[in-house]
């Protein structure tokens, strides 16, 4: 139970507190004869329950060293492999919760870097008769995947996502008809670059039945193809209305997901005055500003759930 702090005259009371180990970045390599296979993941383990004494006087009774969720990190990278971050994520959340009886809830943050196999062809690599490497990858740049696992023991809340994913169109962009007052110098725009840099995130309806367990690779490839899709297919009369159609339509298409979040920076491109050089610009050469940027963020859920995913996508 909890012990009273030493000085219980003072008016002080220990609120949330969680501990584990951060940032734990494990590689698991599945060697299939010469085929080898990569996982890279940063993985970062929070655990809560009877936590009080340990702040309160010091005694470390039931405090399950970070350093041993550590050890549990790649001791299950090994035993369980690394299946999918969402796979591996319920499998620590779950060993905390149910052996150890003081941790009533852990969360498991992933971040997932990709690698994909450098192609040594024959096609590719011009050399006939090369011997095809299947051991040699090139890291994909292109966005960072992430995952949140909590389990409190009865309940499972997965959130998927992703960040750093920059998208372009290079027209079908307008936004025009907006509130002016005295302050407003934008000019509309008929024809302009939209850009942003993804930062999204997606939660699970799967309540811990395994029978209805989420085909976590697939679905994460599906929901990016989808946000892809929308970006590319909607011609946006602002960002908000784009952000708006690339959630619709993974609820629309992903039955697993109930709740999109999104947090689209407007990345702003301005067309040079090239006048003073005697210069037409003819929609062609842009100032890529990097700030101030608009920042346009929404929630978008399946009718009749609850949103559950944090506004600030910062503190996720
Ligand atoms: O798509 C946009 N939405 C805005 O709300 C906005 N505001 C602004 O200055 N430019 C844009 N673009």
């Amino acid at each position: 139970m909890t012990a009273q702090p030493p000085h219980s005259a003072r008016p002080v009371m220990l609120g949330q507190n969680q501990y584990g180990k951060a940032e734990n970045r494990v590689v698991r390599i599945v060697r299939d004869g010469d085929t080898h296979h990569i996982k890279d993941l940063n993985v970062s383990v929070a655990l809560s329950g009877d936590m009080d004494d340990v702040h309160y006087s010091g005694s470390n009774a039931s405090v399950l060293p970070t350093d041993t969720t550590k050890n549990t990190v790649f001791a299950f990278a090994k035993e369980h492999g690394i299946e999918s971050a969402e796979q591996f994520g319920i499998h620590l959340a779950r060993h905390f919760v149910t052996s150890q009886e003081p941790i009533h809830r852990a969360r498991i943050r992933i971040e997932e870097y990709a690698w994909e196999r450098i192609d040594t062809s024959e096609a590719n690599s011009g050399f006939i008769g090369a011997e095809e490497v299947r051991h040699s990858f090139v890291r994909r740049g292109q966005e960072t995947r992430l995952a949140e696992i909590t389990y409190d023991g009865e309940t499972w809340q997965i959130i998927s996502g992703l960040k750093d994913l920059v998208v372009m169109n290079s027209t079908h962009s307008e936004f025009w008809g907006y509130v002016k007052d005295k302050y407003t110098t934008l000019p509309e725009a008929y024809d302009r670059i939209l850009a942003t840099e993804v930062s999204g995130r997606w939660r699970f309806n799967w309540n811990g039945d395994d029978q209805k367990t989420p085909h976590w690779e697939k679905s994460y490839e599906q929901v990016k193809k989808h946000m892809l899709q929308a970006f590319a297919e909607t011609y946006s009369l602002s960002l908000q209305q784009t952000l708006y159609q690339m959630g619709a339509r993974i609820i629309n298409h992903r039955t697993e997901i109930d709740e999109v979040r999104f947090s689209l920076p407007n990345k702003h491109h301005f067309l040079v005055d090239l006048e003073p050089f005697g210069l037409k610009n003819d929609n062609e050469v842009y100032f890529a500003a990097d700030r101030p940027y608009g920042l346009i963020e929404a929630t978008i859920l399946r009718d009749g759930t609850e949103p559950l995913i944090p506004v600030d996508l910062t503190n996720l």
